[in-house]
């Protein structure tokens, strides 16, 4: 086949892309796309915008890399913008292509598109081939069914830790052969509806999109700093730089895979020896990988206010007021008050402070969650759908929390993770 089209989403890297390895395979020149789809802009009908400047700075930069990544191996990134059944024929159509290679999707709206697409390709008679590329263990390798993978976590990871082997990331390509890409024009944040956000300057990190700086972060907190083998120990942190991997915005966006991850934490052990902190980094893992497969499992049910229980829930109202002093950190409750204000300035908050605000959101303030999951959509850097909203709906008690309503005791949790008042101090001061 002659040329073929890679069309990048969440899969900015190329490294362990088979997406861009089986294309490369199969054709005799590539054209690597990416297209900014307007709907990632729009405002959801919670109010927030699906994407906000934090998240489209990052990504802005992960394209730039990957555009730069690409061009050292002979190729270069086109970019265009619109709706993707609309722009994705349109280059086909230029470049001839035979082809289209694209990282397969798990939630409703990304599913949508990619039909969409995939039948105004078929009237080009352009094919389609999708990759399942972004969790840890294959979707073909689990051993159980979509339908019958267990809606509990500890079912579900002993069973594939014990039957399903990872499988080896695919080694970066060491040449692509691409007629001439043009130079790389991306569109500012103004131009798709945004405004630069500055950084606050108590930012735990200052995250840079892209893979390059995503391999620069492991090796910082892999082999320079050792920070691995006190993962287990430091991950409930709030403060600073390396109380966890941070791994979240660059996995996202697909800037590193978690494949790619797991062979590195192996050569890790290796070398400085496995510890139950090497091994909780790849524990975290499977929690990812567990709630893309509920995603797939459950589909649109955790968009739902009663997520995916079957049992009627009556739903709770909205109190503006509420919202808005929950989002701009003037609740009653000062450990509440900085996480969100970090989430705020920062587009970032810890995983201890995810799970006390979005409890108090729904335990304290009593109000339906998926408003509070909608502003973590447009706020949040590493946002992705079913992190998110497989994490919400578990504390909102309508996702896969066996023990059915989680409530966390924020004075408790404040005294236990900011006893020094270390965090709220940083943010309240
Ligand atoms: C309400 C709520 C919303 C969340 N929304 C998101 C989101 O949109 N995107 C996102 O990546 N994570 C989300 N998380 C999970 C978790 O908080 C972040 O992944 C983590 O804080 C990111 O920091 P880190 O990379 O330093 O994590 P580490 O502690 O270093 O963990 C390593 C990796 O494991 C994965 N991981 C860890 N905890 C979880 C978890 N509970 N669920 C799924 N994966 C996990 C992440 O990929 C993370 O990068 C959410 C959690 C809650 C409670």
């Amino acid at each position: 086949m002659k040329t073929a089209i890679v069309w990048f989403k969440t899969d900015l890297r190329v490294e362990d892309n088979e997406t861009l390895i089986k294309a490369i395979s199969q054709s005799e020149q590539i054209i690597p796309v990416y297209c900014f789809d307007d709907s990632h802009f729009e405002t959801t009908s919670y109010g927030f915008k699906k994407t906000g400047s934090f998240r489209t700075q990052f990504l802005l930069e992960a394209l730039e890399n990957l555009d730069d990544n690409l061009r050292k191996l002979g190729s270069g990134l086109v970019i265009t913008k619109g709706k993707p059944e609309v722009e994705i024929p349109k280059i086909v159509q230029y470049y001839k292509a035979r082809k289209v290679f694209v990282k397969r999707e798990v939630a409703f709206e990304e599913r949508k598109t990619e039909k969409l697409v995939q039948d105004k390709l078929f009237k080009l008679r352009c094919e389609i081939e999708t990759f399942s590329t972004s969790t840890l263990y294959h979707a073909e390798d689990l051993p159980f069914s979509i339908k019958n993978i267990p809606d509990v976590f500890t079912n579900f990871r002993k069973k594939t830790e014990q039957d399903a082997t990872i499988r080896k990331p695919f080694e970066k390509p060491k040449q692509i052969y691409s007629p001439s890409i043009p130079v790389l024009n991306l569109p500012t944040l103004i131009e798709l509806g945004l405004e630069f956000s500055e950084l606050d300057s108590r930012a735990a990190i200052h995250f840079k999109g892209g893979e390059t700086e995503a391999i620069k972060r492991l090796n910082h907190y892999f082999f320079e700093t050792k920070n691995l083998s006190i993962y287990k120990e430091t991950r409930n942190g709030m403060v600073g730089e390396d109380y966890s991997s941070k791994f979240s915005t660059w996995l996202a966006l697909g800037c590193i895979s978690p494949k790619f991850i797991y062979n590195e934490i192996k050569k890790y052990e290796l070398q400085f020896g496995a510890n139950e902190s090497t091994y909780w980094l790849v524990f975290e893992l499977i929690w990812r990988d567990f709630f893309r497969f509920m995603f797939k499992k459950y589909q649109t049910k955790f968009f739902l206010y009663s997520g995916i229980k079957t049992e009627k829930v009556n739903s709770k109202s909205l109190n503006d007021k509420l919202l808005f002093q929950w989002i701009n950190g003037k609740t009653t409750s000062d450990f509440i008050n900085a996480n969100m204000l970090e989430l705020k300035l920062t587009g970032f908050m810890s995983n201890r402070g995810r799970q006390n605000v979005a409890s108090f959101f729904c335990n304290e303030l009593n109000m339906d969650w998926r408003f509070g999951a909608a502003y973590f959509e447009q706020q949040l850097i590493d946002y992705d759908v079913s992190s998110n909203w497989g994490n919400w709906a578990y504390l909102a008690g309508v996702g896969n929390d066996p023990r059915g309503h989680r409530y966390f005791n924020i004075e408790k949790q404040a005294s236990d993770y900011d006893k020094s008042r270390e965090f709220r101090n940083l943010w309240l001061k």
